[in-house]
């Protein structure tokens, strides 16, 4: 196992020391790796039988490794260079960061937006390879994507069958439709295994094996890291990282998690959906908040705050007043923040393995999309921003003006949701606005990209403590896509699902400022500009 290693002070070592001490006794690691399903109250029982697959994924997806790498050279013979994952959410992160931290390029398209779906079609098609990967097999977004792609294929004269693979449940509508279809290789997932906590079965493996991870290796430590979590003792990492995450009292209920020197590339967007999408329900719930170690979040020492810093191995880190500090290898960290995320699960007294309120913001859009009604005017139109809100708008009368009286109805225990829909490839610079908005509100700020956020944060944001403030940025697209055979196009499915959300966001009560920038490039500048002149 790589080295593993994990310090706290403060609230963390509190919790530590509250708690493993209860969690050694009743054995809770040995029984977790035992698929011990009672862990999380009778509420949970059926969900979990059939959800703790991933405690052994690292040996049994040891049988997957021969047929990825054959069919990886196979490709590789046939001139394919490129592999484009088309997923979302557990479908996606986590072989975006194995990829990513091993230097081997994967694209990843968990968008719907146009551009960026465009622009992933214009590159070297005729040398790619797609893998779609859905565990249910009927997320709107991946089979939108796959019929795109497929299209698009066939259209450039490339034979669409053999360059399509795909990873999907046993038995699921896509399992059912790709072998007749033909598709070059399905790869069947285990079932029991939950999407956040599958990046040890093919979900993770066949797109990163496909790109040229050595996948070998990856499951090698990952099993030595679960030798090392299958043990009831005081010093079971797996056991403190869940105390910190699940376990202070009074619950830090915003986790930041800081890349701070593992070199381990994108790993708290996976880690923000793992732990979002499993603990953000019942009214409760830890907000996991992507920053940076010097971030407004990590530095102010809020009392609703922890900070969980990714650090090297050999780093000898200097921790604030109620930080935890943990190193190890990617394969490592997973197998310890799955485990992490279970025992803060039931500390927590939530059920863990289940996501009840991502349904309702698909069924919203789905209605829209069914409906087609004409868009709510705006409010009032500023450059290239037109404003979208409720009452509390006020006398608000430019988007400068309409950002500040959204940021004041954050209170002591509030946090501020930033979510853009549109090209994360092409916008990536936006994010830099998540810092600026946390100077100055003092309060923690997460920055997540629909629809790609509401696979992971969205489940947070509707189902755990009532606390969020909203700001939507939408955008009109460059050029607009259809889907084939399908009566919407992409433009008018990321609309919907921007509006699906706004509206079941604004039914739980929450305030929702709605930006739609008319013109990407300036509509983000004049965006931009407004959040600096903010902190000043
Ligand atoms: O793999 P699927 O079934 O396409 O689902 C993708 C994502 O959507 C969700 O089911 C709900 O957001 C996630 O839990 C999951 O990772």
């Amino acid at each position: 196992m790589s080295t593993l290693s994990y310090n706290a002070t403060g609230a963390a070592q509190q919790a530590l020391e509250l708690h493993v001490p209860a969690l050694v006794a009743d054995r809770i690691a040995t029984r977790i790796f035992a698929k011990d399903h009672t862990l999380w109250g009778p509420d949970a029982e059926a969900e979990s039988a059939v959800r703790l697959g991933w405690v052994e994924a690292a040996t049994v997806s040891q049988a997957l490794v021969p047929g990825i790498l054959e069919l990886r050279d196979a490709l590789r013979a046939e001139g394919v260079t490129r592999i484009v994952l088309c997923g979302m959410g557990g479908s996606s992160l986590a072989p975006e960061v194995i990829a990513g931290t091993a230097g081997v390029e994967l694209t990843v398209l968990d968008s719907t937006d146009p551009d960026q779906v465009r622009a992933a079609l214009a590159d070297r098609l005729a040398e790619t390879a797609i893998v779609v990967s859905s565990k249910s097999g009927s997320t709107l977004e991946t089979d939108s994507q796959r019929r795109t792609f497929e299209h698009a294929f066939t259209e450039a004269g490339v034979d669409a069958k053999s360059r399509i693979i795909i990873v999907t449940d046993p038995g699921s509508p896509l399992d059912k439709a790709s072998r007749e279809a033909g598709y070059r290789a399905v790869f069947n997932a285990d079932p029991n295994v939950g999407g956040r906590y599958s990046a040890l079965t093919a979900f993770g493996l066949v797109p990163s094996g496909l790109a040229g991870v050595d996948i070998q290796a990856f499951l090698d430590e990952a099993e030595e890291a679960a030798e090392h979590l299958n043990e009831d003792a005081a010093d079971n990492i797996g056991l403190a990282l869940g105390a910190a995450l699940g376990g202070t009292s009074p619950l830090r209920n915003k986790i930041i998690i800081a890349e701070d020197g593992s070199g381990i590339v994108g790993f708290a967007d996976w880690a923000e959906q793992l732990i979002a999408e499993s603990t953000g329900k019942l009214g409760t719930g830890v907000l996991p908040v992507v920053a940076g170690p010097s971030s407004p979040e990590a530095t102010t020492g809020a009392a609703d705050v922890l900070v969980v810093r990714l650090v090297a191995a050999d780093a000898d880190a200097e921790l604030g007043a109620n930080e935890a500090a943990i190193a190890g290898g990617l394969p490592t960290q997973m197998m310890v923040w799955e485990f992490a995320t279970a025992v803060a699960g039931r500390l927590l007294g939530i059920n863990p393995f289940d996501q009840p309120d991502v349904e309702a913001a698909k069924v919203a859009a789905r209605g829209l999309l069914d409906a087609q009604p004409e868009p709510t005017p705006a409010a009032f139109v500023d450059g290239a921003i037109e404003v979208r809100g409720g009452e509390w708008l006020g006398s608000a009368s430019t988007a400068a003006e309409a950002v500040a009286a959204l940021l004041a109805t954050l209170e002591a225990d509030s946090y501020l949701s930033v979510q853009a829909y549109f090209d994360r490839l092409a916008f990536a610079q936006l994010e830099g606005v998540r810092d600026e908005l946390a100077a100055a509100t003092g309060r923690p700020v997460t920055f997540g990209w629909g629809p790609r956020f509401l696979h992971s944060t969205g489940q947070f944001h509707k189902g755990g403590p009532a606390i969020g403030v909203f700001l939507q940025i939408t955008a009109t697209e460059v050029e607009d896509l259809a889907i084939p055979e399908r009566p919407f196009t992409f433009g008018e499915l990321i609309s919907a699902q921007a509006a699906g959300d706004a509206q079941v966001l604004e039914g739980h009560g929450r305030p929702v400022l709605r930006l739609h920038l008319t013109d990407r490039s300036a509509g983000v500048a004049q965006l931009q500009h407004l959040i600096s002149a903010l902190s000043v």
